[in-house]
């Protein structure tokens, strides 16, 4: 087993490479409580039927279909190892097949692809309900600084099983994010799906590319003819 740290635009996590090993969910949920303290969640590096498959734990032992800052972060793993050689790399999570690659902002990777965004009014905050591998309830706001996103968030993920985004919008092609993350129960400095869902809900006029400033870093959403890709560093720290 092989044990490294990573950040993606702030988003922290722990690379536990099991290639060649094997651990059930127990042992899994187990070795995330045991070595997330300081962490938003855990990586879990692995081959099923042949192919490199991501297997992503929240902090909280509990495990999330997708996570794009993650899966940003697995294949600039899997690049780093020199377990691939192509320039575009496949792998698959439970949220199905994902491809990317390497560019000069770092990393990026074609998203899942998101449902409709439902309007949804929960205590007094409207916004919408999407889901973009996860679950995100995006909620449009003057000025992210003033929300308490730690008290506002918790109260909203006790109403949603969902990630709670806070948006501003900086101008026309330029929004700003807080995200309080399911599974960490708390604000993070990013969080790549939902950055991914709140671009995809601001997009009304279709731009290429929606440029989102997290308290972790800036991330880029391009909107292309075959999808939603998500864009952004992965530091080994
Ligand atoms: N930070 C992640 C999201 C991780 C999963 C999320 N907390 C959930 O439980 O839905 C990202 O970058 O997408």
């Amino acid at each position: 087993m092989i044990v490294e740290k990573f950040t993606a635009t702030g988003n922290s996590f722990i690379v536990c490479d099991i290639l060649g090993s094997k651990l059930n969910d127990k042992e899994k949920s187990n070795f995330v409580l045991k070595n997330s303290k300081d962490r938003d969640g855990v990586i879990f590096v692995e081959k099923r039927d042949g192919q490199f498959f991501m297997d992503y734990f929240n902090k909280d032992g509990n495990r999330a279909a997708f996570c794009g800052n993650g899966a940003r972060t697995f294949l600039y793993y899997l690049m780093k190892k020199g377990y691939v050689k192509e320039d575009l790399v496949k792998f698959y999570t439970y949220a199905g097949e994902i491809t990317g690659k390497l560019t000069k902002n770092g990393v990026m990777i074609k998203m899942p692809a998101s449902n409709m965004p439902q309007k949804l009014t929960i205590d007094s905050f409207s916004g919408f309900l999407l889901n973009v591998g996860v679950p995100h309830f995006v909620i449009f706001v003057d000025n992210v600084e003033t929300i308490d996103v730690n008290k506002i968030g918790k109260q909203l993920r006790e109403k949603l099983n969902s990630n709670i985004n806070f948006v501003q919008v900086l101008d026309e092609k330029t929004i700003k994010i807080r995200t309080f993350e399911r599974g960490v129960e708390a604000e993070t400095l990013a969080c790549g799906s939902g950055t991914t869902a709140s671009a995809y809900v601001f997009n009304k006029s279709n731009l290429e590319k929606i440029e989102v400033k997290a308290r972790g870093g800036t991330l880029f959403v391009h909107f292309l003819n075959d999808g939603i890709y998500l864009e952004g560093g992965v530091e080994n720290v």
